[in-house]
């Protein structure tokens, strides 16, 4: 699946708000408005509800997470073919809330591309993002974590490091997209995200603890229609 940009990616976490029965409403939900208008809005999902999602939406699912291990004898682990059996189109790497060593990334990274699978590889500085480039993942996705759940968004509350990290990627590996995100809940965050140069926003909380889960995600992508 080619994605288009900008890409609304909403990461459902272990938010109780958004398992089970529940991931699927609210992939549902995101799928709606992305119909309503023409918009990229993917899902990542818990990965016990990976294969549930991606087998009732048409939408880009993703793993939040995978482990660097071929198909074998590893017990608890995620592997890429597993996702990909599921339905994901792709898998988040090295979020803040699920790190793993940059040699880790590198094999993961790698193997993706074999398998054809979207990687975006999450990073928490400008420095970390240059870094997580050159490995050449389709997308990294600059995040600080300490504005992570806050509201606070980094689109306004740190522009200098998305930036900087916009820069260092256009440097070092043009083809790689970026992404920003924590503390992205308003469509005014995603503008200001896009102004800054990145395709889009990773977010989560804004959109799964929301009272409206439509009128949140119509919310944030009321600037982009505006734009076009
Ligand atoms: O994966 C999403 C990021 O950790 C941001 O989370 P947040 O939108 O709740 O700040």
């Amino acid at each position: 699946m080619r994605l288009e940009y900008p890409l609304i990616l909403i990461n459902f976490k272990s938010y109780r708000e958004a398992s089970g029965k529940k991931a699927l409403e609210l992939a549902r939900t995101a799928q709606k408005v992305s119909r309503d208008t023409g918009l990229t809005i993917a899902v990542a999902p818990q990965l016990t509800d990976l294969h549930f999602v991606a087998a009732n939406v048409e939408i880009p699912v993703f793993s939040q997470h995978v482990d660097d291990v071929s198909p074998g004898s590893y017990t608890g682990h995620v592997t890429l073919e597993a996702v990909k059996d599921a339905g994901a189109i792709g898998t988040m790497i090295n979020h803040s809330e699920r790190r793993v060593r940059a040699d880790q990334v590198d094999v993961i990274v790698k193997r993706a591309r074999e398998l054809s699978l979207v990687t975006v590889v999450c990073t928490n500085t400008p420095e970390v993002t240059a870094a997580m480039a050159a490995l050449g993942p389709d997308i990294v996705a600059i995040e600080p974590p300490e504005l992570i759940g806050t509201g606070i968004p980094v689109s306004k509350a740190k522009p200098e490091v998305v930036t900087s990290s916009v820069e260092l990627v256009r440097r070092i590996n043009p083809a790689v997209k970026v992404l920003c995100g924590a503390g992205i809940t308003t469509g005014e965050d995603v503008a200001a995200a896009l102004r800054l140069g990145t395709v889009g926003v990773l977010l989560a909380s804004g959109v799964v603890k929301a009272k409206d889960w439509e009128k949140a995600i119509r919310e944030l992508v009321e600037p982009i229609l505006k734009r076009a």
